[in-house]
Protein backbone atom coordinates (compact mmCIF):
# COMPACT_ATOMS: atom_id res chain seq x y z
CA UNK A 1 0.00 0.00 0.00
CA UNK A 2 1.29 3.46 -0.56
CA UNK A 3 2.19 5.82 2.17
CA UNK A 4 -0.71 8.46 0.76
CA UNK A 5 -3.08 5.58 0.81
CA UNK A 6 -1.85 4.31 4.37
CA UNK A 7 -2.90 7.68 5.96
CA UNK A 8 -6.50 7.32 5.05
CA UNK A 9 -6.85 3.85 5.26
CA UNK A 10 -5.29 3.52 7.92
CA UNK A 11 -6.27 6.39 9.50
CA UNK A 12 -8.57 5.22 13.36
CA UNK A 13 -9.80 8.79 13.88
CA UNK A 14 -13.07 10.29 12.28
CA UNK A 15 -12.83 9.57 8.11
CA UNK A 16 -15.24 12.71 8.25
CA UNK A 17 -13.17 14.98 9.71
CA UNK A 18 -10.65 13.93 7.35
CA UNK A 19 -12.59 14.12 4.62
CA UNK A 20 -13.69 18.04 5.20
CA UNK A 21 -10.52 18.98 5.77
CA UNK A 22 -9.19 17.65 2.66
CA UNK A 23 -12.27 19.17 0.67
CA UNK A 24 -10.95 22.46 1.79
CA UNK A 25 -13.38 24.97 0.08
CA UNK A 26 -14.86 22.86 -1.51
CA UNK A 27 -18.66 21.13 -0.22
CA UNK A 28 -18.75 18.12 2.08
CA UNK A 29 -22.00 16.10 1.94
CA UNK A 30 -23.18 12.88 3.78
CA UNK A 31 -25.34 11.55 1.01
CA UNK A 32 -27.57 9.23 3.00
CA UNK A 33 -28.67 5.91 0.24
CA UNK A 34 -30.12 3.59 2.21
CA UNK A 35 -31.31 3.20 6.15
CA UNK A 36 -33.77 0.21 7.26
CA UNK A 37 -33.56 -2.92 9.68
CA UNK A 38 -32.60 -5.98 7.41
CA UNK A 39 -30.31 -8.75 7.60
CA UNK A 40 -26.58 -8.41 7.43
CA UNK A 41 -25.03 -10.10 5.14
CA UNK A 42 -23.05 -13.25 6.23
CA UNK A 43 -19.39 -11.42 6.68
CA UNK A 44 -21.39 -8.66 8.62
CA UNK A 45 -23.26 -11.08 10.62
CA UNK A 46 -19.97 -13.07 11.40
CA UNK A 47 -17.63 -9.76 12.36
CA UNK A 48 -20.26 -8.93 14.73
CA UNK A 49 -20.86 -12.50 16.50
CA UNK A 50 -24.50 -11.53 15.39
CA UNK A 51 -26.27 -15.02 14.90
CA UNK A 52 -26.95 -15.63 10.99
CA UNK A 53 -30.69 -13.89 10.10
CA UNK A 54 -30.69 -11.54 13.22
CA UNK A 55 -32.25 -8.60 12.14
CA UNK A 56 -29.84 -4.89 12.32
CA UNK A 57 -29.56 -1.43 11.62
CA UNK A 58 -28.53 -1.11 8.38
CA UNK A 59 -27.67 2.64 6.85
CA UNK A 60 -25.51 3.32 3.41
CA UNK A 61 -24.43 6.26 2.37
CA UNK A 62 -22.35 8.41 0.23
CA UNK A 63 -19.40 10.87 1.37
CA UNK A 64 -19.01 13.55 -1.15
CA UNK A 65 -17.06 16.45 -1.83
CA UNK A 66 -18.41 19.39 -4.35
CA UNK A 67 -21.18 16.57 -5.25
CA UNK A 68 -18.67 13.57 -6.30
CA UNK A 69 -18.63 10.60 -3.74
CA UNK A 70 -15.33 9.85 -2.75
CA UNK A 71 -16.06 7.00 -0.37
CA UNK A 72 -19.04 4.93 0.07
CA UNK A 73 -19.77 3.63 3.62
CA UNK A 74 -22.39 0.52 4.59
CA UNK A 75 -22.81 0.28 9.08
CA UNK A 76 -24.57 -2.71 10.71
CA UNK A 77 -25.66 -2.31 14.11
CA UNK A 78 -27.36 -5.35 16.13
CA UNK A 79 -30.91 -4.12 17.31
CA UNK A 80 -30.39 -5.95 20.77
CA UNK A 81 -27.79 -2.70 22.12
CA UNK A 82 -29.47 -0.10 20.08
CA UNK A 83 -31.88 1.09 22.99
CA UNK A 84 -31.58 4.99 22.89
CA UNK A 85 -29.17 6.13 20.74
CA UNK A 86 -31.59 7.46 17.90
CA UNK A 87 -29.06 7.12 14.95
CA UNK A 88 -32.45 6.47 12.87
CA UNK A 89 -32.54 10.68 13.43
CA UNK A 90 -29.07 10.96 11.97
CA UNK A 91 -30.30 11.38 8.64
CA UNK A 92 -27.67 13.46 6.84
CA UNK A 93 -25.34 13.62 10.11
CA UNK A 94 -22.35 11.73 10.00
CA UNK A 95 -22.14 8.44 11.79
CA UNK A 96 -18.84 9.61 12.98
CA UNK A 97 -20.46 12.78 14.21
CA UNK A 98 -21.84 10.87 16.82
CA UNK A 99 -19.45 7.84 17.39
CA UNK A 100 -16.62 9.65 18.22
CA UNK A 101 -18.53 11.74 20.87
CA UNK A 102 -18.84 8.79 22.69
CA UNK A 103 -16.11 8.99 25.94
CA UNK A 104 -15.16 5.15 25.90
CA UNK A 105 -15.44 4.18 21.95
CA UNK A 106 -13.12 1.49 21.66
CA UNK A 107 -11.85 0.35 17.36
CA UNK A 108 -11.22 -2.96 16.38
CA UNK A 109 -8.08 -3.03 14.32
CA UNK A 110 -9.19 -2.45 10.47
CA UNK A 111 -9.04 -4.75 7.77
CA UNK A 112 -8.60 -3.81 4.13
CA UNK A 113 -9.57 -5.22 1.04
CA UNK A 114 -9.61 -4.83 -2.58
CA UNK A 115 -13.00 -5.85 -3.49
CA UNK A 116 -15.56 -2.95 -4.59
CA UNK A 117 -18.00 -1.96 -2.02
CA UNK A 118 -20.75 -4.83 -2.80
CA UNK A 119 -23.84 -2.54 -2.04
CA UNK A 120 -22.40 0.42 -4.32
CA UNK A 121 -21.26 0.65 -8.27
CA UNK A 122 -18.04 1.99 -8.52
CA UNK A 123 -14.55 1.16 -8.61
CA UNK A 124 -11.92 2.20 -6.18
CA UNK A 125 -8.34 0.86 -4.97
CA UNK A 126 -9.27 0.37 -1.67
CA UNK A 127 -11.77 -0.63 1.34
CA UNK A 128 -11.77 -1.24 5.02
CA UNK A 129 -13.55 -2.00 8.12
CA UNK A 130 -13.57 -2.31 11.66
CA UNK A 131 -16.00 -2.32 14.26
CA UNK A 132 -16.72 0.38 17.21
CA UNK A 133 -17.65 -0.64 20.42
CA UNK A 134 -19.26 1.88 23.33
CA UNK A 135 -20.42 0.14 26.19
CA UNK A 136 -22.83 -2.61 25.04
CA UNK A 137 -23.11 -0.54 21.53
CA UNK A 138 -21.67 -2.08 18.33
CA UNK A 139 -21.51 -1.12 14.75
CA UNK A 140 -19.67 -2.68 12.37
CA UNK A 141 -18.58 0.49 9.92
CA UNK A 142 -17.44 -0.62 5.96
CA UNK A 143 -15.89 2.09 3.92
CA UNK A 144 -14.73 1.88 0.19
CA UNK A 145 -12.54 4.84 -0.91
CA UNK A 146 -13.66 5.52 -5.14
CA UNK A 147 -11.19 6.12 -7.71
CA UNK A 148 -13.12 9.81 -7.60
CA UNK A 149 -11.39 10.31 -4.30
CA UNK A 150 -7.90 9.47 -5.89
CA UNK A 151 -8.52 11.09 -9.22
CA UNK A 152 -9.65 14.89 -7.20
CA UNK A 153 -6.77 14.13 -4.58
CA UNK A 154 -3.94 13.03 -7.17
CA UNK A 155 -3.67 10.13 -4.99
CA UNK A 156 -1.33 6.97 -6.59
CA UNK A 157 -3.88 3.65 -7.92
CA UNK A 158 -2.81 1.92 -5.28
C1 LIG B 1 -17.20 6.47 11.37
C2 LIG B 1 -17.28 7.61 10.73
O1 LIG B 1 -18.47 8.01 10.11
C3 LIG B 1 -18.49 8.12 8.72
C4 LIG B 1 -19.89 8.42 8.37
C5 LIG B 1 -20.77 7.39 8.14
C6 LIG B 1 -22.26 7.65 8.09
O2 LIG B 1 -22.66 8.84 8.23
O3 LIG B 1 -23.02 6.67 7.90
C7 LIG B 1 -20.32 6.07 7.97
C8 LIG B 1 -18.97 5.79 7.96
C9 LIG B 1 -17.94 6.82 8.14
O4 LIG B 1 -17.22 7.03 6.96
C10 LIG B 1 -16.12 8.55 10.63
O5 LIG B 1 -16.36 9.76 10.33
O6 LIG B 1 -14.98 8.09 10.84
Amino acid sequence: MSPAWWDWVASSDSLTARLIAAAGSRDFRVCLLDQRIGRPRRDEAQALGLPLGRHAWLREVALSVAERPWVVARSVAPLAQLRGQRLDRLGERSLGSWLFRQPDLERSSIETTHQPAPFYPAPGPWGRRSVFRHGRFAVLVQEFFLDTMADDLRLPPR
